[in-house]
């Protein structure tokens, strides 16, 4: 089993990461707080009462997860294609495999990413709808005083199933996007990179992004569900599960609610994944 794919894997998403959470946590407060008339007003009301460091709250623990997280999305990706199509990353320009291939080792990928992710991204999104000053002397605590408080008073307060609030809607999001995003990836790159060479830098950032986006419009509506759902608890329960809290969202908003952050979830996808593809396909080559 090839280990590059998985480390490539984990520094390319970690770029990705520190570039994207900015934009990241303007589209959590938008699908889970109703206080902000739209992106503008959200970052103005972040930048005004929590300082730049309140577009950062909640990235240590991604940081140190996304080891996990992107070394096995991008790892049990190549390997799955590996098993179904028997070329390995380096032969696959010249012997591209066939779509529904690289649909399913994506939706492979996604699938078992999505239950390494499921505790780490309950915590960011907890952390990143406080909106508390960082560290404002004199003023009270927020809730959670960081990751290790936070996943501790989840234990304490949820039990071990507390930490995994959301992971259904998470693995319903990221099974079949997955498979969209490296379709889009892989698609794009062989439709404009001569046979048998590989893509280009241009190519590979412009595939990437386009990637990112695609997999993010398909995502968006159970990324809400999924935000909701990991909120949900905190103070009591208002969710039956998955498909309640669709159903009430939809009365209490209109269908307009699944696409909560589809803008600025397209406008971070684009660079987020445009570098993390093209830093994944340099160190490959570099290693290869
Ligand atoms: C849920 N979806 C659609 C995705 N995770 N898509 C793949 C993009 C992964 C990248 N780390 C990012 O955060 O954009």
């Amino acid at each position: 089993m090839p280990v590059e794919e998985f480390v490539a894997g984990w520094i390319s998403g970690a770029l990705g990461l520190v570039l994207g959470h900015p934009f990241d946590t303007v589209k959590v407060r938008l699908q889970t707080q109703t206080t902000y008339r739209g992106i503008i007003d959200c970052m103005v009301k972040i930048y005004r009462h929590e300082s730049l460091l309140g577009f950062f709250k909640g990235m240590s623990f991604p940081i140190a997860s996304i080891a996990v997280v992107n070394s096995v999305l991008f790892g049990v990706y190549s390997n799955t294609l590996l098993l179904l199509t028997a070329t390995s990353h380096q032969e696959r320009w010249a012997q591209p495999p066939s779509y529904m291939h690289i649909f399913l080792a994506g939706c492979t990928g996604g699938f078992l990413q999505a239950y390494c992710l499921a505790p780490f991204d309950l915590i960011k999104v907890r952390l990143q709808n406080q909106t508390e000053p960082v560290a404002q002397p004199g003023s009270p605590p927020p809730q959670y005083q960081g990751p290790v408080h936070c996943a501790a008073s989840i234990f304490r307060e949820e039990g071990y199933r507390g930490l995994f609030r959301g992971a259904w809607a998470l693995m319903l999001r990221d099974t079949p996007t997955m498979g969209i995003y490296f379709i889009t990836y892989e698609g794009l790159c062989h439709q404009y990179t001569p046979e048998g060479q590989n893509p280009s830098s241009a190519t590979v950032l412009v595939a990437g992004g386009f990637a990112g986006i695609a997999s993010w419009v398909a995502a968006t509506p159970l990324d809400v569900i999924k935000s909701r759902m990991q909120m949900d608890g905190l103070r009591r329960r208002v969710y039956q599960g998955v498909l309640d809290c669709m159903v009430s969202s939809v009365r209490q908003e209109g269908l307009g609610v699944f696409f909560r952050g589809v803008t600025i979830n397209s406008a971070r996808a684009f660079p987020v994944n445009a570098v993390t593809f093209l830093s994944y396909e340099y160190l490959l080559r570099w290693w290869g």
